[in-house]
């Protein structure tokens, strides 16, 4: 029997139960509709890829309808809202890197809607799409022949200072390899580096609480240290305004640091929702078909996984 670690109450963010829950509906073809006008007729991107008033107003950041991609994702209705923080699980193949990767308009669903700020993701351009949201992919290791430095240079602002943001560098660490070759780093430097990577490039949009971030496996190759602070800049950056949306193997953790939690399993959201309302023991072993033990405390969840079901 294994068991898996559970935040200590000091690891928990501050404030993180008496955050107002965004909850996200799935399925409910009822959901309310975004307070943000109607998409036709509106620029909410400027030229120079600044937002301007409307968008404050949308609620919604990011919605999906009726999308299907390749027989291999379904999902009826989903949003996300600014502020949320998504953590999305479900075992291999459950289809989370594909609604992630359509969340982040890199792949067109064959049908149905992705809407970012109410505006169908077809009518974005990469540019004005890049300006306000940021993507890390699964292996996305760049293989230049470049230090940190001169790597994450390419994302900064000119002369930044500091290079990198106390912020980040407190949850990621980089400072101490910024003069190391990329590849020569270990797996986990490398993931913490293009995590760093992945939010410089709209940092100025993250520290203003209008960034939106799609991170698919951001734990993947991290020490537990790491795993817990990433978690903790994830939420902190969402409590500031901005949207961001992780996958994740680990439930313990997922459901302690999301506001919401989107369960996949088979290419569909089999529940979504506060945390707290659907990591039950009846959900999460149908899902991942393992037992699993879980204990309500104030401030936590606690999830031990046992063994699989079948074995
Ligand atoms: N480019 C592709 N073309 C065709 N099928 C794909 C492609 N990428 C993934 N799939 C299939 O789509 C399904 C969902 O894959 P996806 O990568 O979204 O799952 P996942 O939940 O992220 O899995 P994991 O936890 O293993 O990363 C899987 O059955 C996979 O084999």
């Amino acid at each position: 029997m294994t068991t898996r670690n559970t935040p200590s109450k000091k690891l928990l963010p501050k404030g993180q139960h008496d955050r107002k829950s965004a909850q996200v509906s799935a399925y409910d073809d009822n959901a309310s509709e975004a307070s943000g006008p109607n998409a036709s007729g509106f620029s909410y991107l400027s030229e120079n890829g600044l937002k301007n008033s409307t968008e404050e107003r949308c609620e919604h950041v990011l919605s999906v309808t009726n999308v299907n991609v390749a027989a291999r994702l379904f999902v009826k209705k989903l949003e996300a809202r600014k502020g949320e923080c998504i953590h999305i699980i479900g075992p291999n193949g459950a289809g989370k890197s594909t609604l992630l990767l359509t969340l982040a308009g890199l792949i067109n669903p064959d049908a149905g809607e992705v809407s970012l700020y109410n505006k169908p993701m077809s009518h974005w351009t990469l540019a004005s799409l890049s300006s306000v949201r940021t993507v890390l992919a699964q292996h996305s290791e760049s293989s230049f022949h470049l230090t940190v430095k001169e790597y994450l240079s390419f994302y900064t602002v000119i002369q930044q200072r500091p290079f990198v943001p106390a912020l980040l560098e407190k949850a990621l660490e980089v400072s101490g390899f910024l003069d190391k070759i990329l590849t020569r780093l270990s797996g986990g430097e490398r993931q913490r580096v293009e995590i760093c990577r992945a939010l410089l490039q709209i940092w100025p949009q993250l520290e203003r609480g209008e960034g939106i971030v799609l991170l698919d496996e951001p734990l993947q190759g991290l020490d537990i240290r790491h795993q817990y602070a990433l978690a903790s800049l994830v939420k902190a950056l969402c409590v500031k305004g901005n949207t961001i949306l992780m996958t994740s193997h680990d439930i313990a953790l997922s459901a302690n640091y999301s506001d919401s939690l989107w369960i996949m399993r088979k290419g569909e959201v089999f529940a979504a929702g506060e945390p707290r309302a659907v990591a039950t023991q009846n959900i999460l072993e149908k899902v991942f078909e393992c037992h699993f033990a879980i204990s309500k405390h104030d401030n936590f969840l606690e999830i031990q996984v046992c063994a699989p079901i079948s074995l």
